[in-house]
């Protein structure tokens, strides 16, 4: 144990990793409640919440599932539908953080519960899918840190934290690719109500992290640490193990990723 703590002070400079949380996690005291470990993950849009996700949920050794915050945004309204592509969806009111409380609390009580799927092209809820309770539930989304309430559901609060230009270029791609945007529309909805919400709202989340994730996927040892400790709490938790487990029982760092998706 004393070991694992030795080599995550050390290789976790500040404020990758905050010390509320290296001190729960010395006391063996991060996950107090019944249930699946709830873990929190935010970042800018296209910062690689989702791929940090998938990574997470493939190199764990238990169930996991991932719910995203964008799966609840209410239904535009009816002035809204004549013009979906003038709508400000980088707003924290666009979203129906209450139902996500619910669903996420129904996920912690080891229920199946039935989130709703977004079409982006259509920016509207288009069916409910049933997701089952799993181990280790990873909620991501923009504003995941900011809402207090969600927020304190958290064992573990990870910010996922990539280069304006880098995310500007991605979001260009994935939204011509996948959300029937054109160049042009993307860089309007970027310049109109993407970055200012980032610059308002997102990026001063990143205090609430426990652990900040330069890159995204591209930071393997970031999600290596990530992992291990996640199966360590969850060991733990478990009971299979004491507190005073000791690093040698720790599942082992090599979790078969190469680094990509
Ligand atoms: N490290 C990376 N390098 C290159 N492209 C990436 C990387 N991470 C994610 N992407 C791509 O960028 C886009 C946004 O990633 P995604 O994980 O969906 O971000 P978010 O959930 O934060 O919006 C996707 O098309 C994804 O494939
Ligand atoms: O109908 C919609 C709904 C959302 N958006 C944009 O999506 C991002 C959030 O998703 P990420 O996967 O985190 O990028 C947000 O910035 C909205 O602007 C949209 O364009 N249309």
């Amino acid at each position: 144990m004393s070991s694992l703590v030795e080599s995550l002070e050390h290789a976790l400079s500040p404020p990758a990793m905050n010390s509320d949380l290296l001190k729960k996690f010395k006391l063996g005291t991060v996950n107090q409640h019944a249930g699946p470990l709830i873990i929190g993950v935010a970042g800018g849009s296209a910062s690689g919440k989702t791929s940090v996700c998938k990574v997470i949920e493939g190199m764990m050794n238990r169930s996991a599932t991932v719910v995203a915050l964008d799966s609840f945004y209410h239904d535009l309204t009816e002035e809204q539908k004549l013009n979906p592509s003038a709508v400000n969806y980088d707003h924290p009111e666009m979203f129906d953080f209450d139902a996500l409380i619910e669903v996420v609390q129904g996920l912690r009580r080891g229920e199946a519960v039935q989130v709703p799927v977004y079409d982006y092209v259509t920016s509207s809820r288009v069916e409910y899918t049933t997701v089952p309770p799993a181990d280790i539930v990873l909620i991501e989304g923009i504003f995941v840190l900011l809402h207090e309430e969600l927020r304190d559901l958290f064992d573990l609060k990870i910010f996922v934290d990539t280069d304006s230009d880098e995310r500007l270029a991605r979001r260009i791609e994935r939204d011509i690719a996948e959300r029937g945007r054109t160049v042009q529309s993307v860089l309007t909805q970027y310049r109109q109500t993407v970055k200012p919400a980032h610059d308002d709202f997102i990026q001063p989340t990143m205090r609430n992290a426990d652990v900040i994730v330069p890159r995204g996927v591209d930071n393997k040892s970031a999600l290596d640490m990530i992992v291990s400790y996640l199966q360590f709490v969850v060991l733990q938790h478990s009971g299979m193990n004491s507190p005073a487990v000791s690093h040698a029982q720790l599942p082992s760092m090599n979790h078969g990723y190469n680094g990509h998706l």
